[in-house]
């Protein structure tokens, strides 16, 4: 592929300066071909404190500036976005190993995500006023200050993306802290916003591994950070903010998503819905299914057995391969390798695997997908095991399925298939998620809805549209053009 960009050397963005880092060195791996796509080092302490003393620098201006001038320089993104987006599409390809056709749709939610998030900034955190005699009374909204923006790895331009922009709308200052193993898609990204003409200081990047994230989730100039990545990770976070009831803190985490199905008349469409919801992007997204409740009669035995020929034909290949794969590559072999062990811990347990998942290249991140009956397993840990293993239990009863659908830490997403409505109410009043489908895939959640999870899959911070809620503040002002007296007067005054 033609790379797109740029120095690589120079790959910390501070203060509108490209700059190396000065911290640790570290690589971005092609994960389909083993091949080093990207080195650079890390943005050490320092760099991270000039980063944020830049933010702030920049906070007044960028905040003060008329809304309508910010949006025309987050609209200048968006169309450097649409004139780069086959570039943007194949770098998230190589970088991540996911197939070219759904890099294309996530280059196509980053731009959806400019309207939405407009339209999310008015309707959500918009001016209001309220009738009041003799003053006038308003509720605004004000941004916190300079926030740090973690991605993970799996929607490289996506995820971030779906808290700067509506960070900036609000007229914060943002430092990026992009997954280690995707620096070249965040510099892509970041080098889009230089082009669009976004103030020097007002969106800064620092690349680096975990020594970098720490030296920027620990810094005390931040007003609040905006997570999107594991639950571990989401969980230290949450201790290290621990009586810092000033900062803003929003997570949004993994999760361990159950989908039921009951009584699926076209067990083609059913077979379908599961693949999407489990397989889909290898596996890693934290919306996927990973586990699968199927009614223990007929309907059921149909079920699975379609569902394992079907996965069994999945196409498994290159990013870039002409006759394009269902996925491609998982982040990297080291992800593809725990997966497979994963799915040994599991048939340790007692889990029997109905479809193995195998890594036919230790060297590179290629998984097949996997399903494993844990219907006899006990007490199988509750983990996310982010790729494209499915654990499946066989239930007789629905409620008891509800239940251990229920019986996890997570509640990001869940689904039901299921033809009679009356299943679906009561699925819906029972399970716990902040995210519930009926006959639909539990992936590929709408940015213009709320996005988060409950339990240990979030903070009640919800994202996506949602997200113009922690990105500002709300202020209540009540207002008159000059001090008057009231008609009367308090007892026990006289002025
Ligand atoms: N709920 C949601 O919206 C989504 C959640 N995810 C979750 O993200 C995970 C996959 O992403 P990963 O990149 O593996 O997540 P991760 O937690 O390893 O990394 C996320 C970010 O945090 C940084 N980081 C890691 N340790 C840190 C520390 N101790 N202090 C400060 N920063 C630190 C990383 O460098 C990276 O920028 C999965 O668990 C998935 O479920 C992914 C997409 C969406
Ligand atoms: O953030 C948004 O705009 C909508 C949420 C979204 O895109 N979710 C995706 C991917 C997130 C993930 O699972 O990693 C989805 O639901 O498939």
């Amino acid at each position: 592929m033609s790379s797109v960009i740029n120095n690589p050397s120079s790959c910390q963005f501070i203060g509108g300066q490209w700059q190396p880092g000065h911290g640790k060195g570290f690589e971005s791996i092609n994960p389909a071909n083993g091949e080093v796509i990207w080195c650079g080092n890390g943005a050490n302490a320092e760099q991270v404190d000039t980063a944020v003393k830049a933010a702030r620098s920049a906070f007044y201006n960028w905040s003060a500036m008329p809304l309508a001038e910010r949006l025309a320089i987050i609209e200048a993104f968006g169309a450097q976005l649409g004139e780069h987006s086959e570039a943007m599409a194949r770098l998230i390809a190589e970088e991540t190993g996911k197939a070219l056709w759904e890099s294309r749709t996530e280059v196509a939610a980053m731009t959806g995500k400019i309207a939405i998030s407009i339209r999310a900034h008015s309707e959500r955190t918009g001016t209001v006023e309220n009738p009041m005699p003799g003053a006038r009374a308003f509720i605004r909204h004000k941004p916190h200050g300079v926030v740090a923006v973690f991605g993970p790895y799996n929607f490289p331009g996506h995820l971030p993306n779906g808290h700067i922009v509506p960070a900036l709308i609000a007229g914060n200052t943002v430092l990026f802290k992009p997954s280690e193993l995707t620096p070249k898609v965040a510099q892509f990204t970041v080098e889009l916003w230089q082009k669009a003409g976004l103030p020097a200081g007002v969106i800064n990047l620092l690349q680096g591994e975990v020594e970098t994230g720490k030296a920027l989730a620990g810094h005390p100039g931040i007003d609040g950070l905006f997570f999107t990545g594991s639950s571990n990770t989401g969980h230290l976070l949450h201790q290290q903010y621990a009586g810092q009831p000033g900062k803003i803190l929003a997570l949004e985490m993994g999760g361990n998503n159950p989908l039921i199905v009951k009584d699926v008349a076209n067990v083609n469409a059913a077979v379908h819905d599961i693949i999407q919801s489990a397989f889909i992007s290898s596996g890693q997204r934290c919306t996927c299914a990973r586990r699968l409740f199927i009614k223990k009669d007929a309907n059921g035995d149909a079920i699975l057995a379609k569902l394992i020929e079907a996965s069994r034909q999945i196409r498994v290949d290159e990013p870039f391969a002409e006759n394009q794969p269902f996925y491609g590559a998982m982040i990297s072999a080291k992800a593809a390798a725990a997966m497979v062990k994963a799915q040994t811990d599991i048939q340790s347990l007692g889990g029997i695997s109905l479809l193995e998942l195998k890594q036919p290249d230790l060297a590179l991140g290629f998984v097949t997908p996997g399903i494993i009956d844990v219907t006899h397993v006990k007490a199988l840990p509750d983990e996310e095991h982010f790729g494209p293993l499915l654990k499946v239990y066989r239930y007789d009863d629905f409620d008891a399925a509800i239940d251990e659908a229920n019986n996890t830490a997570f509640g990001l997403s869940a689904g039901l298939l299921a033809d009679n409505e009356a299943d679906y109410d009561h699925f819906f009043r029972r399970i716990r998620a902040g995210i519930v489908n009926w006959n639909k895939p539990i992936t590929g959640a709408s940015s213009a809805a709320p996005f988060g999870g409950i339990g240990a899959s979030g903070n009640h911070r919800a994202s996506a549209f949602y997200a113009a809620d922690y990105c500002a503040y709300p202020v209540s002002s009540v207002e008159a053009s000059s001090v008057s007296l009231p008609a009367s007067l308090s007892p026990g005054l006289s002025i």
